[in-house]
């Protein structure tokens, strides 16, 4: 269990990034949503005991990461958004030379290790293959094999599937569905879609700050029966927007749709919709930017 309480960071430069963040975490896999900007790196990195915050604690099975950082290190797997690797370097050979750098000094252990990882992940055909000729999501399944060198209790992956394409995504959605049936897995992500398709328990960041957590059909049934939509012209659109919240506007075979959010659908051309993962997202940014704009 992670138990993270009141954590803060404010960056020489002035930008909060983290604004009295309080989470609770239990294993399986945790969603962190956020937009651009949200602070989710900045907390992922301090999780991961990689910067320090400026006030608050996290505990992991009760031990203090904040003030004892190698003892998360020693658990923990991380997989960065921005993941860095020795491009000639076979993807054998650098998982052996990760593995050891983790600690995993015993050469037949560490071999066999290697080698159940690169399977786990479907890197096994490929291993004598060099990481800097692998596609994407292959570059990003050894990312999670890495992450999983030594047995962590704790797995941290941030923005994971940006840029894959959809059958990669699926592949690592499963292997990471798989990883969180006995660890804690958290992945920070600004996209819904993955959120939906993979946790039990979620939270939205927005400015540093949780706008709200917990599990997300819970989450879907608090905006149940306040969301309509209809079809709209762009021009309408302006008008629209000034007296109502409008949480999400798409083309739909070419034409614009809104979402609002209200207690009674706005004029008779809008219908019920049934809310949705994206709604819930879309709604907490739009109160909160409401609650702004009105103080
Ligand atoms: N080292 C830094 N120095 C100064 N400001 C920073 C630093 N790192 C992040 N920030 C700022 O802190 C805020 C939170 O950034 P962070 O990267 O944690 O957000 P994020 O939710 O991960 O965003 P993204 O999805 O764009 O990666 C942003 O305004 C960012 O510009």
């Amino acid at each position: 269990m992670l138990t993270i309480t009141n954590l803060s960071k404010t960056y020489g430069n002035g930008v909060v990034a983290l604004d009295g963040v309080t989470l609770e975490i239990g294993t399986g896999m945790f969603g962190l949503l956020g937009p651009n900007g949200a602070g989710k790196s900045t907390l992922m990195r301090t999780i991961a005991a990689l910067q320090e915050p400026d006030s608050g604690r996290i505990l992991l099975d009760g031990t203090d990461i904040v003030r004892y950082p190698h003892a998360v290190r020693e658990v923990l797997g991380y997989l960065p958004q921005e993941f860095g690797v020795y491009p000639k370097i076979s993807a054998e050979n650098l998982l052996d030379h990760l593995a050891i750098l983790k600690g995993v000094m015993d050469k037949a252990a560490r071999r066999e290790q290697v080698a159940n990882l690169l399977k786990r992940t479907n890197l096994y055909q490929v291993r004598k293959k060099a990481v800097g000729s692998f596609s994407g999501g292959m570059r990003q399944r050894f990312g999670i094999a890495q992450a999983l060198l030594g047995d962590p209790r704790l797995i941290i992956v941030d923005e994971p599937t940006a840029g894959l394409d959809p059958e990669e995504r699926n592949r690592f959605h499963n292997l990471l569905s798989e990883i969180g049936e006995h660890i804690v897995v958290i992945l920070s992500t600004h996209i819904v879609e993955d959120v939906r398709q993979l946790c039990s328990r979620m939270a939205v960041l927005h400015e540093g700050r949780v706008l709200l957590q917990g599990r997300p059909e819970t989450l879907i049934a608090r905006v149940s029966g306040r969301i309509w939509r209809r079809e709209i012209s762009r021009a309408d659109l302006p008008e629209l927007r000034r007296h109502c919240q409008v949480l999400c506007e798409r083309l739909v075979a070419g034409r614009t749709h809104v979402r609002v959010l209200a207690d009674r659908p706005p004029d008779e051309a809008f219908v019920p919709h049934e809310p949705d993962l994206e709604d819930v997202f879309f709604a907490a940014l739009a109160e909160v930017r409401e609650e702004v704009s009105s103080c």
